[in-house]
């Protein structure tokens, strides 16, 4: 089976952007396992496509009925990615990309057996992220403080050595480069 390959870091930290070029470069070879979330859309977010977008009652069944590889509350509402997403994928033939926060990476690390390659995109720095955060134009005031005092712990974890590598997302064409050669080295 081809491993997956877990993409963390904190929220304005790139990841999006990263897996947006990834995909355009090889629209073939890699698939997105569509994460379920209780959070309403964003603008131009599309239904099945972004997000599966559930009430947090029939999210609540499917934690009930074990359907998530992992899930998590975070920031006031419930994000989660099931078993059934990760085969389709993987069905398809395609190698499975989790775009994840902490919690879902360390329970995807140590409570499954999907034998996923881990790596963490870090940003040059807090102040850089905070102007990354203003600057997409997506978060109250409230919301960056939140995701700032999140990206805290994650930056924590991140040193202690539970991913196979660390991408810092400085200039943003040699952070792309880097994520290839991460994932093409197997
Ligand atoms: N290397 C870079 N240099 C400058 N700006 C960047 C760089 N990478 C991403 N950005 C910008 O930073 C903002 C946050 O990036 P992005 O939305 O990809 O983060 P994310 O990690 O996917 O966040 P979330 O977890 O909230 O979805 C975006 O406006 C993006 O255009």
């Amino acid at each position: 089976m081809t491993r997956p390959i877990v993409l963390s870091g904190p929220s304005g930290s790139g990841k999006s952007t990263l897996l947006k070029r990834l995909f355009a470069e090889f629209p073939n070879k890699f698939g997105f396992s569509v994460s379920s979330t209780t959070r309403s859309p964003r603008p131009g977010e599309i239904d099945g496509k972004d997000y599966d977008f559930i009430t947090v009652d029939r999210f609540k069944e499917m934690i009930k009925n074990k359907e998530f590889v992992e899930w998590a509350q975070f920031s006031g509402n419930y994000y989660g990615t099931t078993v059934k997403s990760v085969k389709k994928v993987a069905d398809a033939g395609k190698i499975c990309i989790l775009d994840i926060e902490m919690q879902g990476m360390k329970a995807v690390k140590f409570e499954t057996d999907l034998n996923a390659r881990f790596l963490f995109v870090a940003p040059p720095s807090m102040e850089n992220l905070e102007k990354r955060l203003r600057g997409r134009g997506t978060e109250t005031e409230e919301s960056i403080a939140k995701r700032l005092e999140t990206a805290k712990a994650e930056m924590e974890y991140a040193k202690t050595g539970a991913h196979d590598k660390i991408l810092v997302n400085d200039d943003l064409n040699k952070a792309y480069e880097e994520l290839k050669a991460f994932i093409f080295s197997e």
